[in-house]
């Protein structure tokens, strides 16, 4: 694959914490990469770095192949950056905020013109550049952000979570927003702590705990770390033996007791095993009255990968 953004065995550590440990993870070009974590696992502080804010304690950071440590300048050149509070000028018009912004990334006044009202456009905010950015909402200002962050063409985008306190019509805005860019070329690299957001949007994942990389991959296969679906089975007359006999199975990773007589069975395999755990249970003499399957959310192997649900 060729790489927009990879780090290797990055630390960051503030006083005597390691805030970030051994992190090195790989942003294919052209992806739209979704950077999950809990609050406080080291999202930000990872988006600071590769955006050249803060240094790391150790390791390396390579954007399009340069090396952060010699060609920082470089680098901000090409990658744009919403980060959780852009600070605007209350001031100021969304147009002559984009306009300072442009000239100060270094785009003749006329350049600059063009690229706000073009970028003010693609974030639906035409209408509203002659209006004072104080009476902006937290969603207007959100693509506020993303139209600055895209001045200068930008070949990667960097958010820090960019749909944070969004209604879901901020989100959907946001999300149609990014996917344009995406389309577009610009590859995408967002942090969230919103599972159904990166689920819905982003094409790679990422998972962050403790400031660690847990796990990396394209997003079905996230889903598919520990098991790939669900079957929930209702027996009238379970038994602990049923149990103990669907556990031994070879394809399934673990049960839930959902009620008396109601499991939930977690299974890792590509064929539809269904009929297989029916069988099983009919001839221990179970009269089964239930039995679905629902795919894996990323939420469940979110939860799975970090061992909350143990
Ligand atoms: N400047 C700093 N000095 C000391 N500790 C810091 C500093 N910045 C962040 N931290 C700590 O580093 C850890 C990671 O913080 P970070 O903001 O990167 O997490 P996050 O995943 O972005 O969280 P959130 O989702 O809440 O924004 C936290 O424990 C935080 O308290």
């Amino acid at each position: 694959m060729t790489v927009a953004i990879s780090t290797k065995k990055l630390y960051k550590k503030y006083g005597s914490r390691f805030v970030l440990e051994d992190l090195s993870l790989n942003v294919e070009k052209g992806s739209i990469y979704g950077f999950l974590g809990r609050n406080g696992a080291g999202k930000t502080t990872t988006i600071k770095l590769l955006s050249g804010l803060s240094t790391p304690t150790q390791g390396q950071i390579f954007v399009d192949g340069m090396d952060m440590s010699s060609e920082s300048g470089k680098i901000k050149q090409l990658l744009g950056l919403v980060p959780q509070d852009s600070g605007f000028y209350d001031e100021r018009t969304a147009l002559s905020h984009m306009i300072y912004y442009g000239r100060l990334k270094g785009l003749s006044k006329k350049e600059s013109l063009e690229q706000s009202r073009n970028l003010l456009d693609q974030v639906g905010l035409g209408n509203e550049m002659f209006k004072k950015v104080a009476y902006f909402s937290h969603g207007m200002k959100t693509r506020l952000g993303i139209a600055q962050a895209l001045l200068n063409k930008p070949e990667v985008l960097v958010l820090d979570e960019p749909t944070n306190g969004l209604d879901p019509v901020g989100i959907r805005q946001i999300r149609q927003i990014l996917r344009e860019c995406n389309n577009r070329g610009i590859t995408i690299f967002l942090s969230s702590h919103n599972l159904l957001e990166v689920q819905e949007i982003c094409t790679y994942v990422g998972i962050l705990d403790k400031g660690k990389l847990i796990a990396e991959s394209a997003i079905e296969k996230i889903r598919h770390l520990e098991s790939n679906g669900v079957i929930t089975i209702g027996v009238y007359n379970l038994s602990s033996e049923m149990i103990s006999l669907i556990k031994s199975l070879e394809f399934v990773v673990k049960t839930e007791l959902k009620a008396e007589n109601t499991l939930d069975i977690f299974v890792n395999s590509r064929i539809d095993v269904k009929p297989e755990i029916n069988r099983l249970i009919v001839e221990s003499g179970g009269r089964v009255f239930k039995l679905i399957e629902n795919s894996l959310s990323l939420e469940d192997a979110f939860l799975n990968a970090t061992g909350m649900n143990l």
